[in-house]
């Protein structure tokens, strides 16, 4: 008897364009929210997002608290979970980048609440998806959370955040070609559960930004668009797979490793590109696919090279050769490289000098 079931839970509104953050309102009342919100921000987009829209709920009659956080951690969870009892809040607002958008994903699933995200860079692709990703000591936990039941992307904003966190979103979508193919060795290896549909999405999502790379360009407003859609998509991929495997392979174990050793040295997207370049030379060896993400991500003004990240060549090498034990998941890496092999990829890719 077929007894297999599933839940994909995605967002019901997803408002990308110019100047949407002045519909967060009406986003809020399409969804019949009742009450009063918390905003959950970090310090800058406090300013060019979560104040603004702050006025606008005031204006319609509404009171947000906010509450603004720095770091990702089980600890600003908390903090959020103890401001929305303190408050009365009745649904949460993510609003900044990857970090403050899951931190509010994971406290409105402890506190059986809705959520809506409001990215202000296109740096991540958290955006929509229905995990967080959590440094805790020596591992990494990608928790099973809330989706936002609605985003609210303004390309506008997006379009001004500093360039680099664009190219960083445009990285870590880069980055599914070879999450994808981790997946599939680690499906074949240990048979561990995988969806063709959440893998082919991921990979097109990244073919598709690939394709049109010539558009993402600095002070193109259609380059945010462009990233944003992606990310969405690439969300989308990891609420079908259940998990964060069609766009988190090796690449993202060496940059959460590079979290723990160089802590805010590069952006999150950078790593996972530069990661990305090293494990596509491990599944294909010399040949020509390592070049094509290094020669996408260079296309888009991503970092390929260690000192392009600001991050030393011992500090990758240490990286490569400890990272598969930040979580339990296989991958290319296996039970982890040697030295010796480390430096080898990194140099053989030009990531180290
Ligand atoms: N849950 C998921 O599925 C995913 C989670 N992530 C997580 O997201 C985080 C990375 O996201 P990031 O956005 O790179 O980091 P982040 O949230 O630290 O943001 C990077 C910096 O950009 C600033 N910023 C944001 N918007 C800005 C604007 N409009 N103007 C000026 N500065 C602005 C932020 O204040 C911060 O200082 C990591 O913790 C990563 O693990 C990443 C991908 C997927
Ligand atoms: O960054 C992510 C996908 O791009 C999430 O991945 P993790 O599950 O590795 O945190
Ligand atoms: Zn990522």
């Amino acid at each position: 008897m077929f007894e297999k079931s599933t839940w994909i839970r995605l967002p019901r509104n997803v408002v990308v364009g110019h100047g949407v953050i002045d519909d967060a309102v009406d986003v809020v009342d399409d969804l019949h929210l009742q009450g009063r919100p918390l905003f959950v921000t970090s310090p800058t987009p406090r300013e060019v997002a979560a104040d603004p829209i702050a006025d606008d709920f005031v204006a319609a009659g509404i009171e947000p608290a906010i509450v603004t956080i720095e770091k990702a951690t089980f600890d600003a969870v908390e903090r959020v979970i103890e401001a929305a009892e303190a408050e009365d809040a009745a649904y949460l607002v993510g609003i900044g980048g990857g970090k403050a958008i899951d931190i509010a994903k994971m406290a409105s699933d402890h506190l059986s609440m809705g959520f809506l995200s409001v990215p202000t860079a296109a740096s991540h692709d958290g955006i929509v998806s229905n995990r967080g990703s959590v440094p805790d000591g020596d591992t990494r936990h990608s928790v099973a959370a809330e989706p936002p039941l609605a985003v609210v992307a303004d390309t506008e904003i997006l379009a001004e955040a500093p360039w680099e966190l664009t190219t960083a979103g445009c990285a870590d979508i880069i980055s599914n070609y070879t999450a994808v193919m981790d997946w599939r060795l680690a499906k074949r290896l240990k048979d561990v559960e995988y969806s063709e549909y959440a893998a082919a999405l991921s990979e097109m999502t990244a073919e598709i930004l690939v394709d049109n790379a010539d558009l993402v360009r600095p002070g193109l407003e259609e380059s945010s668009w462009i990233v944003t859609k992606a990310l969405v998509s690439s969300g989308v991929a990891m609420s079908i797979a259940g998990s964060s495997r069609p766009a988190s392979g090796a690449e993202h174990l060496f940059s959460h490793q590079l979290d723990r050793l160089a802590p805010g040295a590069a952006l999150h997207g950078h790593q996972v590109g530069v990661g990305s370049i090293m494990t596509a030379y491990l599944h294909g060896g010399d040949r020509g696919f390592w070049r094509n993400i290094r020669d996408a991500l260079s296309s888009i003004d991503a970092p390929t090279t260690a000192a392009e990240l600001g991050i030393d060549d011992e500090t990758v090498i240490e990286a490569l050769t400890t990272c598969h034990e930040i979580r339990d998941r296989y991958t290319i890496l296996g039970d982890g490289m040697n030295e010796r092999a480390a430096r080898e990829v990194a140099t053989k890719t030009g990531v180290i000098g």
